[in-house]
């Protein structure tokens, strides 16, 4: 544990385009972002950060397809999300995309291994034992899913969205449930997955630092994204 985050790479002006939002504004009871505009990149990681009930978790919820949004559009492909069909929304969602929160969704009263599997069954992709090893979860395999530290979990739910292969990561607090050690761990690791699968990663976060590990850091504040990185 505790290497130093492989996050220097510059992301060329060229690079391929994973995702595009368009204009994107929201409220529930009072507005929380007016047309908002952001370019996720290949191999691109960008932070959003801004204070409790500013609307981090529903603009993240919008960008990975679970949210329409009350004007806006998000592109994936070319193509706008939320005019798909909903089996062709949820093959992007199942295949491509990579959605940790806080809640895990794992399954309980299964294994934490049989978790993983099916994960692969699912994406027809092997287990990573080395990710396995680098989220020190290697060793809680065949115990159960409630047996395992709610840190364990969250590490394990991580494990089970990068074993899927995943294009883009979503990631809602992904360390919330973690000591700053291991919550450094969890985020090399999502680091080095998105470099190294030409993948992207959008990151909601508390953690100043965290954020500025990552290639741009955005502040969610007066409706707008203000660039601080
Ligand atoms: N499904 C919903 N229905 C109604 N209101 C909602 C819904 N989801 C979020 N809100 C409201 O929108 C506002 C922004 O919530 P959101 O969770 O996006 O903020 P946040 O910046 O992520 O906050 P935090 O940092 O505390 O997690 C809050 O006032 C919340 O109550």
């Amino acid at each position: 544990m505790g290497e130093t985050v492989i996050n220097n790479e510059p992301i060329t002006a060229d690079a391929k385009i994973l995702l595009e939002a368009k204009n994107l504004t929201h409220e529930f009871d009072y507005k929380l972002f007016e047309n908002i505009n952001l370019d996720l990149k290949q191999k691109e990681s960008i932070a959003i950060i801004g204070i409790s009930g500013s609307g981090k978790s529903t603009l993240l919820n919008i960008f990975s397809s679970l949210l329409k949004p009350k004007y806006g559009e998000i592109f994936y492909n070319n193509k706008e999300i939320y005019k798909l069909k909903k089996r062709e929304l949820l093959n992007i969602r199942r295949k491509d995309f990579g959605i940790i929160f806080q809640a895990h969704y794992l399954f309980r009263g299964f294994s934490a291994n049989d978790n993983l599997e099916i994960a692969t069954l699912l994406s027809g992709n092997e287990i990573d034992k080395d990710l396995l090893k680098r989220l020190n979860i290697d060793f809680v395999l065949k115990q159960g899913v409630g047996e395992l530290s709610g840190g364990q979990q969250q590490r394990l739910s991580i494990a089970r969205v990068l074993t899927k292969k995943p294009k883009i990561i979503f990631a809602d607090e992904p360390t919330g449930n973690l000591d700053k050690q291991t919550a450094q761990v969890v985020m090399q690791t999502l680091h080095k997955y998105v470099k190294d699968n030409d993948a992207g990663m959008i990151l909601v976060t508390h953690e100043d630092d965290l954020a500025m590990q990552c290639d741009k850091v955005y502040k969610l504040e007066n409706l707008q994204l203000e660039e601080l990185k």
